[in-house]
């Protein structure tokens, strides 16, 4: 498939593409766009695009804190600090995450709740340790008890925060007037740009460069492309691929199955998941992009009619898609991104919705809030087998059901054969329990549907907005616990433990109350999750 395009379309409905490509050259859409028109959106749209379009200029304008950065970074090194910390959710952490892999530097995120994880990071090599704390609206609550924590270390260990705590935020927020206070290094963030369209902005770059990438390569990267991006013309990539996901979703192809042709991956997928599922899953449309890992994964290599083959990276490795809804991406990094987000804003368009807003984002950090304030009912087990107690969310459990696997089983029987799907969603520690991955194979080769993984509570930030907002189409199965000790978040009346515990039942409930089924299985020991594997998959 390789051409010297960065995007490569084969549309399953080549008129209804034409025709929608057809429309989008005539009304001007990629010249208004990066005009920074906020009406190409519909009236409803209006008010939030007229301060989200920004992003378009960021490979000039992030130019300016190119310089400031590489001053940090080196006023660091010289201190002897050399390992950076990202602590942020969603649109503040995945970007550089991405960034710094593909650039092979070493960057730790830091963007769980789970009290293991954040005692892991926090424990290693403090001394020579820098924290990046990122949050837009500066009030994310996962960041901000991140933020006590690091601090809290800094002090037991005598060290002064303010030399190693660097915060990116939006002029003004909570988190800005924090930390200027207290003389910590702030980079303020241009306001007029959304979470998930920021990966060229200080989100993006003030990890990346404080931990080694070249940043003025990524924005040359994407600098490049920008004439391309901005031309009314058939043959530009970022219209040719919002077009192909707007329209294969209007025909019900509307699961985007990603690979990796990369190995190891750096993923890339994962960054657009949010982008996409937070753009586009929400007043019960959307398009829900699945990271399968690889191209040779289940899902890719079988896939079914509602699923849109995207094959990142270079061309070797890709497969041949010849028929079916199917792309080949592959672009340097900087410029990659600024397609998808092209793309994205596009086919928001053509979808009919704000691609700019994540509205059901919120019900769920409510319904979390409401569980830490003792708001709502306690959720209790459904019923307990061995060392994992089985709960559920929705009417939907038969009576009588005593095993995991029972329990499984009836979970999976909800699935529908044509459009639905099952999203695995792990409550875990991402370094420790990654065997739980091994999940989403076997539950694609048991259900032979599309079956997405998600760490929490990372994947809230992400396709969590999909999940509540998006097509009633979904199965959903939490897996918690697994904690060995918990963690005070400072100065708060709730634990790390009691947090995440209430982000998964908050998150159940919303799903639940919208009829959606929701199985948790409350797992007692971090040992317990490989016999899950055998009741599961
Ligand atoms: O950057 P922050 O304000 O902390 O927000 C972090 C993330 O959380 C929110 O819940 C949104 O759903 C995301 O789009 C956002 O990127």
């Amino acid at each position: 498939m390789r051409t010297e395009a960065p995007v490569q379309v084969i549309p399953g409905d080549r008129p209804a593409f034409d025709a929608a490509m057809h429309d989008l050259v005539q009304d001007r859409v990629a010249g208004r766009l990066f005009a920074r028109d906020h009406t190409l959106w519909g009236p409803a749209a209006e008010s939030e695009a007229s301060k989200r379009l920004a992003w378009v200029d960021l490979a000039r304008t992030s130019r300016a804190i190119v310089e400031p950065i590489a001053a940090r970074r080196q006023a660091l090194q010289a201190d002897g600090i050399d390992r950076i910390v990202l602590c942020g959710m969603g649109g503040s952490s995945l970007a550089p995450e991405v960034i710094c892999a593909d650039a092979g530097v070493d960057l730790v995120v830091l963007d769980s709740s789970h009290p293991d994880a954040v005692r892991d990071v926090i424990d290693t090599d403090l001394a020579r340790t820098a924290v990046v704390i990122a949050s837009k609206s500066g009030g994310t609550v996962e960041t901000d008890s991140q933020r006590r924590a690091y601090e809290q270390a800094f002090i037991d260990a005598d060290i002064d925060p303010a030399t190693r705590m660097i915060v990116v935020t939006d002029p003004g927020s909570p988190l800005d007037e924090f930390a200027t206070e207290r003389g910590w290094t702030v980079f303020r963030a241009d306001p007029e740009v959304g979470g998930r369209y920021s990966a060229l902005s200080a989100f993006g770059l003030v990890p990346s460069g404080l931990a080694g990438v070249d940043l003025e390569v990524l924005l040359d990267d994407a600098a490049a492309l920008v004439p391309v991006l901005q031309d009314d013309v058939p043959s530009n990539p970022g219209l040719q691929l919002g077009a192909l996901m707007a329209v294969a979703a209007r025909e019900g192809v509307d699961k985007m199955v990603l690979g990796d042709t990369r190995t190891p991956s750096v993923g890339f997928a994962a960054w657009v998941e949010q982008l996409v599922a937070e753009s586009t899953g929400k007043d019960g449309t959307g398009i829900l992009p699945i990271d399968v890992g690889s191209t040779s994964a289940p899902n890719f290599v079988d896939a079914t009619n509602d699923s849109m083959l995207v094959s990142c990276g270079p061309a070797e490795g890709a497969p041949d898609a010849s028929s079916g809804w199917s792309a080949h991406v592959d672009a340097p990094m900087g410029a990659q991104m600024l397609v998808w987000e092209v793309a994205t804003a596009v086919a928001g368009r053509l979808l009919g919705i704000n691609p700019f807003d994540q509205p059901d984002v919120e019900s769920a950090k409510d319904a979390a809030r409401a569980m830490l304030d003792g708001d709502t009912e306690t959720w209790t087990p459904d019923f307990v087998d061995g060392d994992v107690q089985v709960f559920t969310a929705g009417d939907w459990l038969p009576d009588g059901t005593s095993t995991v696997a029972e329990a499984v089983r009836a979970l999976l029987g909800r699935l529908d054969d044509e459009h639905g799907y099952l999203a695995v969603q792990a409550y875990l520690d991402r370094d420790r329990d990654a065997v739980v991955t091994d999940l989403r194979d076997a539950l694609a080769r048991r259900t032979s549907r599309p079956v997405s993984f998600g760490w929490a509570p990372r994947f809230l930030h992400s396709t969590g907005q999909y999940h509540k907002g998006g097509p009633a189409q979904g199965v959903y199965l939490q897996v918690t616990g697994a904690q060995t000790q918990d963690l005070a978040v400072p100065d708060r009346p709730f634990t790390f433990g009691e947090f995440i515990g209430a982000q998964a039942a908050g998150d159940a409930h919303v799903l639940g109350s919208r009829g959606r089924p929701v199985l948790r299985l409350h797992v007692g020991k971090p040992e317990g999750l490989a016999t899950l594997r055998e009741d599961v998959g």
